[in-house]
């Protein structure tokens, strides 16, 4: 039987980046995945392929929308290929699961491939092609999650989907009912909504995004709503039902009066749940806990000390990078290192356009804290950078401790905020004031001036540009 200093199940980007923390410590690894593909959901059917159909519609919505003013015709109809669309997102999909491949090969980590059991809490059965049984000094469950729905719904794959399927759908909706306008709902909404969709978001909270600082929920829905999307929030979904081709979805809006939407597809995206189907945990005596999460304490480990587990299946952000940063950490914590997980400098992104991102604290956690701060606010529409590109809408707003001006949140909406929320979160990680960000030189034009303008505001009301 071959033995390891560490074993873990499940390769997506908290497994995987474990398992390269591992071996570059000098620990024997090993990896088991229950597909024949690595990379877990945020390579195959999450982040990678997700990202690829925003670039692609956001490419065609562009060459339909914007290129006329820009002085660039196209003779003829502007057409969309789908299947070239869904193939290009696959081929990205594979250069990038190829690439786990070759970082597993270049760690000397050893792969498995078929569904980890434990058998004890030393032992796990790997049930692929064959049984195979390898044992292991430490083991890091890291089998991430899966779509969650609603009771009373029936996913049948074709026309009540999940992301999975809103992947690789063979034909443009004609009218898109989506069920939860979280992340998930609003990034794919949009991919479809580009492409000539009729899109419609029906959310149970009072605002989409609902996590998030009400300010970015706020101007979102205000520009989704310029995009024609139908955004129905404060609506209790009751049944989803499928006839033949129309999908039909009814709900209860905030006077209880019943609202029917109807549509040839349904993406229900209200979630996510743990996924520990298979792994046999209660073999090992490992604990979950009432929502079905392995429980594990500050240095993630379980009730059983020589096992660990990171990522989706564990309590937090259903976030890739906050699950690779667990895999980091727990490599390092077998190592006998003393790592650290700031988890409220975990930032969190929506790649709609134009994209959504924040760090630290909300304006609506500050107020129930009862934290006295002060907010420093400025419109992207007031910078070069965002007319020599025709992207207006959004701000960036800072949120800064009265008495310090520390930092203590960032949220921004606008073009390419994905990216410029780095800032903010160096910024913080080092607990830098307003004042010391609207010290500093950021190059002229860019989007990342509204932050300088922001903090500008933020320490004394004085943007320079507005
Ligand atoms: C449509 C979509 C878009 C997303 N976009 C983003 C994004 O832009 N940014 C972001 O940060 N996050 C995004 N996410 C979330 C992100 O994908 C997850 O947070 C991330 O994948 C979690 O990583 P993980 O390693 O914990 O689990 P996973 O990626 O789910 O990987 C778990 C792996 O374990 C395997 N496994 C499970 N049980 C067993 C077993 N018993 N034996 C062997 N293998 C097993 C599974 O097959 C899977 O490959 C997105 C998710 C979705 C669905
Ligand atoms: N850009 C990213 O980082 C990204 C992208 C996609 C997914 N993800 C992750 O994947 C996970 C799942 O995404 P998601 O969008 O499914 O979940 P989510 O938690 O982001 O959104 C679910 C939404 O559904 C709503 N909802 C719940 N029950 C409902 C009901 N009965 N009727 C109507 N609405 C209801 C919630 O209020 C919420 O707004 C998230 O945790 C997210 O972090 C991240």
């Amino acid at each position: 039987m071959n033995s390891y200093d560490v074993a873990i199940i499940g390769s997506g980007p908290g497994g995987y980046v474990a398992a390269i923390r591992c071996a570059q410590l000098g620990m024997k690894t090993a990896i088991i995945e229950k597909y024949p593909v690595l990379g877990g959901t945020c390579l195959n059917v999450g982040c990678i392929p997700s990202k690829a159909l925003l670039d692609s519609s956001h490419h065609y919505e562009d060459a339909v929308k914007h290129f006329e003013e820009h002085g660039i015709e196209i003779p003829g109809d502007i057409k969309v290929n789908l299947k070239q669309m869904i193939d290009r997102k696959q081929s990205v999909v594979d250069q990038t699961t190829g690439g786990i491949d070759y970082l597993m090969k270049k760690n000397n980590i050893e792969v498995y491939q078929g569904v980890g059991s434990f058998k004890d809490a030393t032992h796990v059965v790997i049930k692929g092609e064959k049984e195979t049984e390898i044992e292991a000094k430490n083991i890091i469950i890291a089998t991430g999650s899966k779509p969650s729905s609603l009771p009373f719904i029936n996913i049948d794959k074709e026309r009540i989907i999940t992301s999975t399927e809103a992947l690789k759908l063979t034909e443009i909706p004609k009218h898109l009912i989506v069920i939860g306008g979280g992340v998930i709902g609003l990034e794919l909404g949009q991919v479809y909504k580009r492409l000539g969709a009729e899109v419609s978001v029906i959310e149970y909270m009072d605002r989409i995004i609902p996590t998030m600082d009400a300010g970015l929920s706020k101007e979102l829905s205000k520009v989704l709503k310029k995009q024609k999307f139908s955004i129905n929030t404060s609506h209790r979904v009751k049944s989803v039902e499928r006839k033949g081709k129309e999908v039909i979805v009814k709900a209860d809006n905030k006077k209880g009066e019943e609202v029917t939407f109807k549509g040839d597809y349904c993406l229900v995206s209200v979630g996510r749940r743990p996924y520990t189907d298979g792994l046999n945990a209660e073999a090992a005596g490992v604990k979950l806990n009432d929502r079905g999460q392995v429980e594990v304490n500050e240095h993630l480990q379980t009730n059983v000390s020589n096992i660990y587990a990171i990522g989706d299946v564990v309590k937090g952000a259903m976030l890739a990078h906050k699950a690779s940063e667990e895999g980091t950490l727990v490599a390092e914590v077998i190592a006998g290192q003393k790592p650290h997980i700031d988890y409220n400098l975990i930032p969190g992104v929506v790649y709609t356009w134009p994209e959504v991102a924040s760090v630290g604290k909300t304006e609506e956690q500050l107020k129930e804290a009862g934290v006295a701060y002060k907010a420093g606010q400025f419109p992207m529409r007031a910078l070069g950078r965002s007319r020599a590109s025709m992207d207006l809408d959004g701000f960036v707003k800072i949120l800064a401790d009265k008495n310090t001006d520390e930092i203590l949140g960032v949220h921004m909406i606008g073009a390419r905020a994905a990216d410029m929320i780095a800032e903010a979160v160096v910024a913080m990680e080092y607990r830098a004031s307003a004042e010391d960000i609207s010290r500093m030189s950021h190059a002229h034009p860019t989007f990342a001036e509204a932050t300088k303008e922001a903090a500008l505001a933020a320490t004394e009301d004085r943007a320079l540009h507005i």
